[in-house]
């Protein structure tokens, strides 16, 4: 494409050779902090949001190149059709419009197949309001009257790290007295009898949540914690008519597949609906969200909605120069199509924040990790980069050493709330010093000038100078993005959310692959199937290759089955 060659060329020419720290100590320098950063206002409550990317290895030249490459790519049109409901999932043939699960627009409509999808959305967040409403006051019952106080949400991937992440983040907002919330989501055993082991029958309620309702692990271990339950509530001694009373009371259903849910015991009117059209990992926003309203309320958890609509209305209303998501998607490309890098930090400095990493590395990974092109042609350029991350600073003290002196380029996020929930003395100044001190060295460095002058201050001798010079200079150049919310709160949350996903959307566009399927974690799951009645006797197997076929054979030979 015309705008990847010009690029290529800014590479080669410009791009590859740009010192962050000789721009900004350049007489343009000061400038640089206002012509590459952006304040957006996301709530008059809740303030704004400010991404400073101005350490990143660019020019005006290589924003204008990259904004082009947006342009040409189609980025405002794919946007367009995305929110209006059109079929851009174009493998699965469907809709991608987690964005009208938070459209708060009274009178929006949304057309997937010809039918307004509005109407359904809020009839299934009123069912959402109205059962946890009745469930955290106490009015909806355990089988034996009691009141429920913990939660648990069965479901993996998609269905179920959005509510392992944003109850994390919004745990301020709850009350553990109210209501506790647990995550079952490993087929591990381990998982669902750790969980269980301390919590009561009788105060506990099941939340099945799962787009399909045929996932191995969900199903197995909604199977087993309804089989523990049963058990618990007096198993075969209590008839049949009771444990029914007693699962309706004790188990919900979050999902698009009606016949299975039923299927599996769980009543209609206990089922909270989502539809196709909604993909797993942006699913937080739909019904797959009852843990978390349960959690801290549906008064927060619609606060969490507006916040991502308001990104969303950002993403679709602002020019490209100017729009969040275009540019921290940008920036994306320019290092994993220019540059080379393979991975993407995400660095909250902020401990509600420790699972926003791990959110999103499905987000994104499952999103882009692709090899085709929307056409079905391979690739020719890089696709998605492997996310990782932890929470500030404790990544200082484990893998920030390969970031700062290590042969890889490694772009950082780093995400930071003014204000903190627990600032406990002095302790969210020393953190908030750690988020600026990090990208200010990852992007300064430090040169030989500057270490022998140090160590020629400790009174150090030359000859030991000579020695720690090479291992104590700091080449910098390091490219970060700053992220700064004024607070952590659902809205800033749903907005910082969105932000992201629709940065992955951008790359996405530009990368031209589709976005929203995950053929790719299929064929694990079709072996793993096929795997499983061959470990039920102890007979030898030689189906496979013969590394499988060892792997399998010494689990025979060596388990008591
Ligand atoms: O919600 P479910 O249908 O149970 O799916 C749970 C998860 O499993 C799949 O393997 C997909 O890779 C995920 O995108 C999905 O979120």
């Amino acid at each position: 494409m015309e705008q990847f060659n010009k690029l290529k060329e800014h590479y080669e020419n410009v791009g590859k050779n740009i010192n962050m720290r000789k721009e900004f100590e350049s007489s343009d320098g000061v400038n640089r902090f206002k012509d590459f950063s952006k304040e957006i206002v996301i709530s008059k409550e809740v303030g704004t949001i400010l991404l400073d990317y101005s350490k990143n290895r660019i020019t005006k030249e290589t924003m204008g190149l990259l904004l082009d490459l947006a342009r040409s790519s189609k980025v405002e049109e794919m946007r367009n059709a995305m929110f209006q409901g059109e079929k851009i999932n174009i493998t699965e043939d469907r809709a991608v419009l987690h964005t009208a699960l938070r459209n708060r627009d009274p009178s929006a409509v949304i057309k997937v197949d010809g039918e307004n999808v509005i109407p359904s959305v809020r009839k299934v967040l009123d069912k959402m309001r109205s059962f946890s409403e009745r469930v955290r006051s106490g009015e909806w019952k355990g089988y034996t009257g009691k009141t429920i106080t913990d939660v648990v949400n069965i479901g993996i991937g998609g269905s179920d790290l959005g509510p392992v992440m944003v109850t994390q983040a919004l745990k301020n907002y709850a009350n553990d007295k109210v209501m506790r919330a647990h995550f079952v989501s490993n087929i591990d055993g381990t998982h669902l009898a750790e969980t269980v082991k301390h919590l009561c029958p009788e105060t506990t309620l099941f939340i099945v949540a799962s787009k399909t309702f045929t996932t191995q692990e969900t199903i197995t271990n909604a199977q087993s914690a309804r089989s523990w339950f049963l058990e618990k509530i007096g198993g075969s001694s209590i008839n049949a008519e009771k444990q029914k009373h007693a699962i309706g009371q004790h188990f919900v259903a979050l999902s698009t597949n009606e016949q299975e849910v039923t299927k599996f015991g769980i009543l209609k009117e206990n089922m909270f609906e989502f539809w196709d059209w909604v993909g797993g990992r942006y699913s937080v926003w739909s019904a797959i969200g009852l843990s978390v309203a349960l959690y801290v309320g549906m008064d927060h958890f619609e606060s969490f909605l507006e916040g991502a609509y308001h990104m969303d209305q950002h993403f679709i209303n602002t020019p490209l120069e100017s729009n969040l998501p275009v540019i921290m998607g940008l920036l994306g490309v320019w290092y994993n199509n220019f540059f080379g890098c393979q991975t993407q930090a995400i660095l909250p400095y902020d401990q509600y924040l420790s699972r926003f990493p791990a959110y999103f590395q499905q987000g994104d990974m499952e999103s882009n990790g692709k090899s085709v092109q929307r056409n079905g042609e391979h690739v020719t350029h890089s696709t998605g980069p492997i996310i990782w991350g932890e929470p500030g600073t404790n990544g200082q003290h484990a893998f920030y050493q390969l970031i700062h002196q290590g042969q890889k380029i490694i772009p950082c996020d780093f995400i930071a709330s003014v204000e903190s929930h627990n600032p406990l003395g002095k302790h969210h100044q020393i953190l908030l010093s750690n988020f600026f001190a990090q990208t200010e060295a990852l992007m300064k460095g430090k040169n030989q000038q500057e270490v022998t002058n140090e160590l020629t201050k400790e009174g150090l001798s030359q000859e030991k100078i000579k020695q720690l010079l090479p291992h104590k200079v700091f080449e910098g150049n390091r490219p970060t993005n700053s992220i700064f919310l004024n607070k952590l709160t659902p809205h800033s949350l749903g907005a910082l959310i969105a932000l992201y996903e629709h940065k992955i959307f951008v790359q996405g566009i530009i990368w031209n692959i589709n976005s929203f399927d995950q053929w790719g974690v299929e064929l694990g799951k079709q072996l793993a199937k096929s795997i499983l009645p061959e470990l039920s006797d102890k007979n030898q197997i030689s189906s496979h290759d013969s590394s499988t076929n060892g792997l399998i054979n010494f689990y025979k030979s060596n388990s008591k089955l």
